[in-house]
């Protein structure tokens, strides 16, 4: 539609910098920003050149506590869509949705057109992404429940949705698991009924057997991995057991008790070539599973999906500090009374939420030493309290307070509540698609010869994730709108545009209006 600032189908772009093969988008780009030297301010522009897959592989999705409640929803979610199953309420009637997915409910700036004025398209407008509907999902539970009483015990979805998907979910039965109690909280054991027996390598073995026929058998042509079961606690770094892929190989055929379930999952994904994306907060990336990552250049993201009160946190803390306003205090309480939660209430599982939750303010203070010392940083509480009568609707209570001008403070109090895997479920969805979509890019210097895939950690992931993996040496980028344009004008890359800049000169530059189009 000219001129209604959107563009509803997939965008193209004419440029002699941009190629549309039958197989894949060649964009050649400028990558520009500026090199520091002391004082002295060097502008830079490295010759990129993207490849882009333009086919959408046919894939596998599968959940590592598929039977949780974000699994059974995430499933029935993805299930209700594709049937389109509408559902009433005391509302009235119901209609399935993605609210919650970036890839599927939010559109990004492409351009201005010719009243300069901008205009938006949908991120799969942009680039090539996976439809969820295609999706083929199965996955392992140390519960033996199937699906369909898995989403009846979860009591996220409303009972007229539920009694509809029950016949086919109730078909689907998770695979036995890994189930290591020391791990989880104690509280776990009774539901686990489903679990695998036999030494670390055979069970990680059983894994890749469980991925080879779920490929082979759906005539699947990748499968992307989610670790959505409960969270662990950290595990040791140990030098010789688990600092280098070599050693953790080593150790998981000593059978070492150092290594966690959700680390023997990562070994068998990327074994197989598989992407893993660790949705919870435990150090599943010990630094020879990276290694390991690395070596077969399988990509890998992490660490705990970011669904709501650190996502406000990341907004709210770059809005304070960035503002001038010297945020002294953060206290994040919730509770909630689903398993996540009850998982939560030992000590140990708490502390791999707890420094998840707690590192989302690090990159905005560390970036501004005129308010912060070096030593300096807000006082930041993570309380988190399991309440089972609230079951899946987290409650969540937050306290910001800042120093402001001449001796005043600034205190902002707020309250949260939301069925927490409902918030997830879409976040889940993101990470599979745009981990699909890092796989079919290719990227090299203009002038090399050969392209290569991206960095196997996949920090473009950050958006979605509390505690985001970025490759070794990399800077940790907390704040969200950051993290939301670094995927946005990456898709932008991938199709030759310029990044985002914010400038809106045309409307600030008179001249600028009159001049003649320029094509890039
Ligand atoms: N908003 C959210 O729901 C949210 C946000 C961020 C992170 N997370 C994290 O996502 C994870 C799942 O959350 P949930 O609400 O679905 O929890 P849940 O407890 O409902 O589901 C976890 C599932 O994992 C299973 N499980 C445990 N250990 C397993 C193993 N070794 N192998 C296979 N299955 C195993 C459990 O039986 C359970 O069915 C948790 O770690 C949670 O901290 C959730
Ligand atoms: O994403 P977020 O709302 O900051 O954090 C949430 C926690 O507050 C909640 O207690 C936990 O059960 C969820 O797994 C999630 O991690």
């Amino acid at each position: 539609m000219a001129g209604s600032g959107f563009v509803g189908e997939e965008i193209r772009v004419e440029s002699p910098d941009v190629v549309y093969t039958d197989t894949d988008i060649l964009s050649y780009y400028n990558y520009n920003d500026s090199r520091i030297r002391g004082n002295v301010v060097t502008p830079t522009t490295e010759r990129l050149v993207f490849k882009t897959q333009r086919q959408l592989p046919k894939t596998g999705l599968l959940l590592v506590g598929w039977g949780g409640n974000n699994g059974t929803t995430l499933t029935a979610g993805i299930l209700a869509n594709k049937l389109n199953i509408t559902w009433n309420t005391k509302e009235g009637l119901n209609h399935p949705n993605y609210l919650g997915s970036i890839c599927k409910s939010v559109t990004m700036r492409v351009g201005i057109d010719d009243r300069f004025m901008p205009v938006y398209a949908p991120l799969n407008n942009v680039v090539p992404l996976l439809n969820p509907n295609d999706l083929e999902i199965w996955g392992w539970d140390i519960s033996s429940v199937n699906m369909g009483d898995a989403m009846r015990r979860a009591k996220v979805l409303e009972w007229d949705l539920q009694r509809q998907l029950y016949s086919n979910l109730k078909e689907m039965l998770p695979w036995p698991s890994i189930y290591i109690p020391e791990w989880i909280a104690a509280n776990q054991s009774d539901r686990a009924d489903n679990c695998l027996k036999g030494t670390k390598l055979e069970m990680v073995n059983t894994l890749r057997q469980n991925i080879k026929d779920f490929k082979n058998s759906r005539r699947l042509e990748k499968v992307v991995i989610v670790w959505t079961a409960n969270t662990e606690k950290f595990a040791q770094i140990r030098p010789g057991v688990n600092d280098t892929a070599d050693n953790l190989l080593r150790s998981l055929e000593n059978n070492s008790s150092d290594i966690s379930p959700s680390t023997m999952f990562a070994i068998a994904s990327i074994l197989e070539g598989c992407t893993y994306i660790n949705g919870s907060p435990q150090n599943t990336f010990v630094p020879g599973c990276i290694e390991l990552a690395e070596r077969y250049h399988v990509l890998i993201a992490g660490d705990d999906f970011k669904s709501g009160q650190t996502k406000i946190k990341s907004v709210l803390s770059d809005f304070l500090i960035n503002s001038g306003l010297k945020l002294q205090s953060v206290v994040s309480y919730n509770h909630l009374g689903n398993n996540d939660g009850k998982n939560l209430s030992a000590p140990e599982t708490f502390r791999s939420k707890e420094i998840s939750k707690s590192g989302v303010i690090d990159d905005v203070v560390r970036a501004n030493r005129l308010m912060y010392r070096a030593d300096e940083s807000p006082d930041h509480c993570v309380v988190i309290k399991y309440v089972p009568y609230v079951g899946d609707s987290k409650r969540a209570m937050d306290e910001y307070i800042s120093e402001i001008f001449m001796g005043g403070r600034n205190t902002i109090a707020m309250h949260n509540t939301c069925e927490d895997s409902l918030l997830a479920a879409p976040i889940i969805l993101d990470l599979v698609i745009l981990a699909e979509l890092c796989t079919r890019v290719l990227v090299k210097r203009d002038k090399d010869e050969e392209f290569t895939k991206m960095h196997p950690v996949m920090s473009i992931l950050s958006f979605l994730l509390k505690s985001p993996q970025v490759p070794p040496g990399s800077p940790i980028v907390h704040t969200l709108f950051p993290q939301r344009y670094a995927i946005t004008n990456f898709f932008k890359a991938l199709i030759g545009l310029p990044p985002e800049n914010f400038m809106l000169l045309e409307h600030k530059v008179p001249s600028l209006r009159m001049s003649k189009t320029v094509y890039a």
